[in-house]
Formats: structure tokens, sequence, C-alpha cells
């Protein structure tokens, strides 16, 4: 987990990328999943699984016998491994762990939920945060309430065992559903694998599952590491950008960029199955741009910076769990956009960009290791030129990004301590 650290100093020709193809990673939420149900159910095959370091940690720790695990800074790995340890009666007792700020990011609300159900587990600092101390138990009630409005992440950690519950499990939520689709995703995953799921707004219910139906599942390219292509071509003058692999009926919230980047003149059309083409469309901008992202909270960095860039205003709503991310995304964005010459005003859950029609030139973005800081900042080369620290953090969800950005002509210059590498 100890990367070198680098900054990357990034030129590019003004408002010009080439036209160019890129194979985007799999959906980390996708995969993270279909781990946790692989360890489940041993049939499962996955094929193009992320590259993400949260899947590649979570697969070691999954496959590796220890007394101590070291998530990192992978959210659904820390959620998903608690639920999966709790109701494991095999395993031995574990310490569950991740970075310094994982120790921050709350998780109060799946333990006390894990604990009604019958789960063994201690907090080993301060109450209601990571590190943990798990011993594994045969979960025999099959009933829970849970809060739904801080993070989706501890409903489908609860989702994702359940089949495998002796039981099952009935799951009521109180308060309205964040992050909403990534249920949906962990929903119509259980019931591809042919588990009897139900979803009723405010109720969930999970009947054991022994034999599974589906065995091979392809994951499909994230659409969250997409938005950084979104945002390039929303940023040039005439552009085309091919991804793949991609599908029209996505499991991933983050496939509304389809719709949301249209106002901001990108085209999205799947010119075959699997191959989306973005274009430059031209039209008149709007003035502001606003949006709900209640149900696609990843992909809030890259909207603003797009805005910033385009000179347009921005309102965004339903951003209250920007703060308990990788760090707190509304502070970061404030400090870095301000040093640029943008203006940002926050509230606990929304923020308004104004416009601003001069970007400040060479300015250096701290990234606060969080991977969308670094990518959704990058696509202001094509306005002023900028460097980027700590670029090693884009390794969380997408490590070829610095390489894929280099595709489009878009000059990436490495600089390793006191090392000019490239
Ligand atoms: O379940 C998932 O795969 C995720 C759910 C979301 O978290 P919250 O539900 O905490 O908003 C999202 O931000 C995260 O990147 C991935
Ligand atoms: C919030 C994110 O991830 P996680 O919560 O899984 O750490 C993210 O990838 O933007």
């Amino acid at each position: 987990m100890n990367k070198q650290s680098f900054s990357v100093h990034l030129t590019a020709v003004k408002n010009t990328i080439k036209e160019s193809e890129i194979k985007i990673t799999g959906s980390k939420s996708e995969s993270n999943r279909l781990l946790i149900l692989q360890a489940l159910y041993p049939d499962i095959l996955i094929e193009n699984l992320s590259t993400a370091d949260d899947t590649i940690d979570l697969q070691k720790i999954l496959s590796t016998k220890s007394n101590t695990y070291n998530v990192g800074h992978a959210g659904t790995a820390m959620r998903f491994l608690t639920a999966f340890f709790a109701s494991n009666p095999n395993s031995a007792e574990v310490v569950l762990t991740g970075s310094k700020r994982m120790q921050e990011r709350p998780i109060k609300i799946l333990v006390d939920a894990l604990k009604t159900l019958g789960a063994d587990i201690t907090y080993l600092d301060k109450d209601g945060f990571p590190p943990l101390k798990i011993k594994g138990k045969n979960l025999l009630k099959n009933n829970v309430n849970l809060v739904a409005n801080i993070s989706s992440q501890y409903i489908s950690a609860l989702m994702l065992i359940a089949p495998n519950l002796p039981q099952g499990l009935e799951i009521t939520l109180e308060k309205e559903v964040t992050s909403l689709p990534y249920v949906q995703m962990t929903y119509a995953l259980l019931s591809a694998l042919g588990a009897e799921v139900s979803f009723n707004q405010y109720q969930i219910s999970i009947r054991p599952l022994t034999k599974i139906k589906k065995h091979h599942f392809f994951v499909e390219s994230d659409w969250s590491a997409a938005s950084y292509f979104y945002s390039l071509v929303a940023l040039t003058s005439t552009a085309k950008v091919r991804l793949n692999t991609f599908k029209q009926d996505s499991l991933q919230g983050d496939a509304l960029l389809q719709q949301l980047y249209e106002p901001l003149g990108v085209k999205t059309k799947f010119i075959t199955k699997n191959y989306i083409e973005l274009s430059k469309t031209p039209r008149k901008l709007p003035l502001y741009f606003e949006a709900n992202l209640l149900e696609t909270p990843d992909i809030a960095q890259t909207i603003v910076v797009t805005c910033l860039g385009l000179g347009i205003g921005c309102k965004l709503t339903g951003l209250h769990t920007l703060k308990i991310k990788e760090t707190d995304r509304l502070v970061a964005l404030k400090n870095e956009i301000e040093k640029l010459g943008g203006e940002l005003s926050l509230t606990s859950s929304s923020l308004n960009l104004a416009p601003c029609s001069k970007l400040n030139k060479n300015i250096q973005i701290n990234t606060y290791n969080d991977h969308r800081m670094a990518m959704s900042f990058a696509p202001l080369v094509l306005k002023t030129p900028l460097t980027i620290k700590n670029a090693e953090v884009v390794s969380k969800s997408y490590p070829k990004f610095w390489d894929d950005l280099e595709k489009l002509s878009i000059s990436v210059k490495k600089h390793y301590k006191n090392l000019l590498l490239k």
C-alpha cells in the first residue's frame, strides 16, 4: 500500500484532444459485490474484474488467512467485510482496519444492525469507527431496522450476506435512502444469482439461497471512471472519444452521465453493443447547471469542475454524503476551486459555483488522498496548464488513468520527489 508519491504536470493544446479509444476498467462497485458473493458461493466466475486498488485489496483479503486485515481507503471493502466476517461462523477472530481516513469514516449503523442479528463486534479505538475486532458467528435472527440516509453501503453489506444466513433477512429501512442505485445494483446481482429477493421502498426481504442459478458474471466497465472523459469532451471544441465496455441496461447509477452531460455539450452514442462514443455537440450552454446528485454522489466533483472549465455556474444538491467519503469533498473542492480563481459556496449538502471567466495559471492542486480530486481536476488542462499533487491516488479506482490521458495527446510529466522520470 506504500506507493511512491509523485505529482503530474499537465499540458495540452488548448481545447484539443486526439480522437481515441479507451478501455475502462471494470466497475469497482460491481466487482466488490461479486467478490463477496464469490467468497460465499465459490462457483461464481467473474470476467472484467476491476483493477482498482479497492478491488485488488479486497480480493487479496478474501484469499489470505490472517488475524489482521487492512482495507486501506476502500469504503465498500470495509463495510462489506465487516458483515462478511461477522456472519461467518468458521472465521477466527479478526481485526479489520483501514487507513487513517477510514478510521474517521462511520460504521456504527452497520455494526449495531449486525449486533442486533447476534454478531460479536468490538471497537478497538473510537466508538463507531474502525478498527473493529470481529468474532464470526451464526447469525440466527432474521430481521433488523437500518437507518438508510448515511451510506447505502451499510444496506448493501447486509444484503450481500443475507442469502447465506440460515434464515435469510428482512431489512426495514428508516429515513430516505441515499445513493439508491447502489442498493438496486446489489438487488439486481442477488436476483441474477438466483436469490429470492424483494425490495419495496423501505422493505427488503431476502430468502436463504443454497444453489445458485447464474455462474458467469461479466462486469461492465466503470461509469464513474468514464465521467472524466465526459468532462474532457465537454471542455474541447470538437472531439470524439470511444469508451468500452458498457451496456445500455447498466446496473450503475452513474450511467446517468449520458443525460447529465447533454446540456454541457456531450452526446453519447452506443456505436456497437458495448462501445460508446462521446462527441462534442455545438450548443448554447446554460448560464447555470443544476442537478440533484443524491443518487450519483461520485460524479459531483467531475461535474462542478467541468462547469468551472466551461465558465458557467453550477448548483448541485443532494451532497450530504460527500463529507464522509475519502476526504471532506465539499471542503476540498472549495479550497482547490478558489485557488484557480473560482468562487464556491457550500452548505452541508449542496454547493454553488459562480460563473468564472478566467482561470489562474499553473496552479498546484492538492488531492487529499482522494482519487476523485485528482481525476476531476485533470480535464482543466484543456483550459490552463496545471499540476496535480500526489497523483498516485488515482489507483484507488483507476490505476491507468494517467496513461489513458496521454492517449488523448495530453502531456503528463511525472515528478517523483527530486527525480524527473517522464
Ligand atoms: O456501494 C457502492 O459500491 C458505493 C456506494 C456509494 O457510497 P454511499 O452509499 O456511502 O454514498 C458510492 O459513493 C461509493 O463510491 C460506492
Ligand atoms: C466514495 C468512494 O468509494 P468508497 O466509499 O468505497 O471508499 C468513491 O469511489 O468515490
